[in-house]
């Protein structure tokens, strides 16, 4: 049984001081988010869970992922995926060159492969648009692209750091919700980052605050 995302009495601290403690469980499927002012540690708990997190920082917990313990498990091996902001396309690349790089290894074959490119971009939203140079989009269109690709790798959770913040209302809930259909088609467990209540409500999952609020 996938069993989803666990934080299992995650403790972050910096020398002497502790940033965050939380335990969370993020059921497949469902978007939990993280709130907390600046500097409260979002950006680090979620470096913790991919598995980045190094000095100066002092980690204790675990990392539970479909059932599976993967806290000593370097990032490329965990199976996690992460959306920034300013998630950036490869600027030489064409857009399908873009969402080929990261596709699983696991699929194989040319046909394939461009199959998989063509039907990620139709569910963006982006059909038709392989052949496109990436500095000729849009940002909302980048930010497509650069979900699919990071779906196209089959991560088992998804991780959002502030993903939506440079884009304008409308956008922003258009964007969201397809971020957030997405992860659910999949069954993905998504962890994300936000300082705006509209998302977290959107999101429909459990919130949890970190830092002095
Ligand atoms: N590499 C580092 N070395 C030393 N201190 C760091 C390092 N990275 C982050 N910090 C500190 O750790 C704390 C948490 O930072 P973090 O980026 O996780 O906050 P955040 O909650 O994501 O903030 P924001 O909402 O502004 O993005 C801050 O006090 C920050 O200055």
């Amino acid at each position: 049984m996938d069993e989803g995302l666990r934080l299992e009495g995650l403790r972050i601290a910096q020398g002497q001081r502790p940033l965050v403690a939380l335990d969370l469980a993020v059921a497949p499927g469902t978007v939990a988010s993280v709130m907390g002012p600046s500097g409260a540690g979002k950006s680090t708990l979620l470096a913790a869970v991919m598995g980045t997190l190094g000095a100066p920082f002092d980690l204790r917990g675990r990392v539970v992922l479909g059932g599976r313990d993967v806290t000593a498990l370097p990032p490329e091996r965990r199976g996690i995926g992460i959306l920034f902001q300013d998630d950036l396309l490869f600027p030489h690349l064409s857009l399908g060159e873009n969402l080929a790089f990261g596709l699983s290894r696991r699929l194989r074959g040319r046909a394939a492969r461009q199959a998989a490119v063509e039907d990620a971009l139709e569910e963006a939203g982006l059909g038709g648009m392989a052949g496109r140079d990436p500095a000729t989009l849009s940002g909302g269109e980048r930010l497509r692209a650069a979900l699919m690709r990071t779906l196209l790798a089959e991560p088992r959770a998804l991780l959002l750091d502030e993903p939506f913040a440079s884009l304008d209302q409308d956008r922003r809930a258009r964007m969201r919700r397809l971020v957030f259909d997405r992860a659910r088609a999949r069954g993905l467990p998504v962890l994300m980052v936000t300082h705006d209540p509209a998302d977290a409500e959107a999101a429909g999952g459990p919130v949890v605050r970190i830092g002095d609020d």
